[in-house]
């Protein structure tokens, strides 16, 4: 999937832009505060996401103008296609002259993976990131897995409330088993596809994460379940695995009644991500941890190739901070089966770019230049 041309007006500080982008490696290059995550921020929209900056459309449009207007022509494995997002009191959003009654209908036609500085707490954070990196990823690909989730979810919370109301003696305990059967049957299913997503996550990403590393350093992932020690285990879905599930909730309910709160299952579990076998949260630096979120994203972008057949393009908001010149090399030079949007601030790493398109923006204006002109 390759954005061919892109005409943006009144999008936040950018008042018109027009460009032509490279089919492969495109840098943003600029100074602070000029524009080069609001024209990430736009490419995103147009893959039926809400802004990775959680920002609504009204505080997109620019200062004082009424509508802000994306138009992107981009080829796909069969066609030339054209997306017309115009935002303002209402949305219009026409895809191919056609329009669209939710935006969530150009989830399956442009593809989209990015990477903002707010992913390295996938690395850095606490498991709640991971899990939603997981989670969102899955769903992408596979809209059933979004199903199950949510119907998870809804599980959970009518359980957390039956807890509390056991606690305060208004309910019998016993009341807790038509949950737990339930939250046994979808956490099984969940926990199966989480390991199954990882495990080909690991695979592709070894082989990114080598690359960065100039093969001096291996990347490895384990899922750990609360519920399943032995994550080997979660290959085919079962009754005996949902029958082990079932018994864990039963054998700590005690303390989840104690605490009002279901204390494990899927929303508790995490993956481990480790560097030559020590985990990078607590032993990486700053820079292999960055290697390691940005691996992360482009082995998603990978695995959705793989499913979809279609490569996404992809958004790189200021990746190369705190990297040294191989891994920015890398970056810059190796990524080349996607059309590849990358920011940056840093004068010497767009120098190392050696085919693709440099583009220098200031205060909203998007000029193409050759390295001789930098
Ligand atoms: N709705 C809006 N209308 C006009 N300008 C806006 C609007 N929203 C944000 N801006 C301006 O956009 C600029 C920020 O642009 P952007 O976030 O793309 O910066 P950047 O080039 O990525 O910078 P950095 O390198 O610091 O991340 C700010 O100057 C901000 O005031």
């Amino acid at each position: 999937m390759r954005i061919d041309r892109m005409e943006l007006s009144n999008y936040r500080n950018i008042e018109t832009a027009l460009m032509y982008p490279h089919p492969n490696v495109n840098v943003i290059y600029g100074k602070n505060a000029q524009g080069k995550t609001n024209l990430l921020e736009s490419i995103w929209l147009c893959s039926g996401n809400k802004s990775f900056r959680g920002a609504k459309e009204s505080q997109i449009i620019q200062f004082d103008k009424p509508v802000f207007q994306i138009q992107l022509d981009f080829s796909d494995r069969e066609r030339l296609q054209h997306i017309s997002y115009i935002a303002g009191e209402k949305r219009k959003v026409l895809l191919n002259g056609v329009p669209l009654k939710t935006l969530s209908e150009l989830s399956g036609e442009f593809y989209c993976v990015v990477f903002n500085p707010d992913d390295l707490d996938i690395v850095k954070d606490g498991p709640s990131c991971r899990r939603l990196f997981l989670d969102t990823a899955i769903s992408q690909i596979k809209p059933i897995y979004g199903k199950y989730l949510s119907q998870y979810e809804s599980i959970l919370e009518q359980r957390n409330v039956l807890l509390k109301e056991i606690r305060k003696q208004s309910y019998p305990e016993d009341m807790l088993e038509i949950w737990d059967v339930q939250l046994s049957k979808l956490g099984t299913i969940l926990s199966i596809l989480r390991k199954d997503y990882l495990e080909k996550i690991k695979a592709v990403g070894r082989k990114i994460y080598s690359g960065f590393s100039s093969g001096n350093e291996q990347i490895g992932m384990e899922y750990r379940s609360t519920i399943f020690p032995e994550s080997t285990e979660l290959k085919i879905y079962s009754d005996e695995l949902i029958e082990k599930y079932r018994r864990m909730l039963e054998e700590t309910r005690e303390d989840d009644i104690r605490l009002r709160s279901t204390t494990k299952g899927i929303h508790r579990d995490d993956f481990e991500i480790e560097i030559d076998g020590m985990s990078a949260k607590q032993f990486g630096s700053q820079g292999q941890q960055r290697s390691c979120a940005i691996t992360l994203k482009l082995s998603e972008a990978a695995l959705l190739k793989n499913i979809t057949g279609e490569d996404p393009v992809v958004l790189l908001d200021d990746v190369m901070s705190e990297l040294d010149q191989q891994r920015q090399h890398y970056i810059l030079n190796k990524v080349k089966e996607f059309q590849v949007f990358i920011t940056c601030c840093d004068l010497l790493s767009t120098l190392q770019l050696e085919e693709g398109k440099i583009f220098y923006v200031e205060d909203g204006k998007f000029i193409e230049k050759s390295k001789d002109e930098l």
